[in-house]
């Protein structure tokens, strides 16, 4: 059985289930997401969102249900997991092939801004500059889904919007498809063209962004934080 999808589709789940004893986490949950799109996934602490993305990166088993898309998308994490004893092109081109792995490593750290830094290593990194490798990394196979958990959490807040820049570009260079989990509303609306909220391991509501327009964004805000179960009527952006 073939694993790619056939479609325009970079992944696809049907009924998908996960339960861990009799709790279940995530309950017949269905989601498309696009090539080139960029879909953003909010919900309470708890509720699931990391528990779906490691079912598509087929890093934890589910109990029922289907998954079609790449068995191994790329993957990037809040913490950045770049290996401490290999230079920079090395952690790029993990088990590619030396020669044409570190010519696409040095090419992927040029585009996120790391040019002529291959042969360094990552102790010498700042947590932003990491979070780049780790794109670089993710990015160099040109992946059909690239699976995003809190990847900016950590840093701070200018380094995560000159990253949200950065990100914005390559994925619309690279167009894979992109589930992002966040718990920053303002990051989803930043970044992404559809916004999914999930609750009781469904997505109950999807949003879809208009970046251009500061009014509906303002108003889109509000809309999420109450979905989050934020009483807004204590903010003043709610005037
Ligand atoms: N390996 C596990 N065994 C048992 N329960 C687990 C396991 N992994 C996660 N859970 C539970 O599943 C639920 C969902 O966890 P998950 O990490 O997916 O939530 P989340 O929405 O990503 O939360 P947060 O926003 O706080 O990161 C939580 O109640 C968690 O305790």
């Amino acid at each position: 059985m073939s694993t790619q999808p056939t479609s325009r589709l970079a992944v696809s789940t049907r009924g998908l289930r996960r339960q861990y004893g009799e709790r279940v986490i995530i309950d017949h949950l269905d989601l498309d997401i696009e090539s080139g799109e960029f879909v953003a996934l909010l919900g309470e602490s708890g509720c699931g969102k990391t528990t779906l993305l490691r079912a598509l990166a087929r890093l934890d088993e589910i109990d029922a249900g289907t998954i079609d898309g790449p068995t191994h998308p790329a993957v990037v994490f809040q913490e950045h997991r770049l290996l401490p004893w290999g230079p920079l092109w090395r952690n790029v081109a993990l088990g590619m092939d030396d020669a044409s792995g570190k010519t696409q490593a040095i090419s992927a750290l040029r585009e996120v801004g790391l040019q002529g830094r291959e042969n360094d290593w990552p102790r010498s990194l700042s947590g932003g500059q990491a979070q780049r490798v780790a794109l670089a990394r993710a990015l160099v196979r040109e992946p059909r889904l690239l699976l995003l958990d809190e990847p900016f959490a950590a840093l701070d807040a200018l380094t995560r919007i000159k990253m949200h820049v950065l990100v914005k570009e390559l994925v619309q260079r690279h167009t894979p498809g992109v589930l992002l989990v966040t718990h920053d509303v303002d990051e989803a609306i930043d970044l992404a063209d559809r916004i999914l909220v999930m609750r009781n391991g469904k997505i109950a509501q999807t949003y879809l962004t208009q970046h251009s327009d500061q009014k509906a964004r303002a108003s889109l805000r509000l809309e999420l934080l109450q979905a989050l179960g934020v009483d807004i009527s204590q903010l003043q952006t709610a005037a």
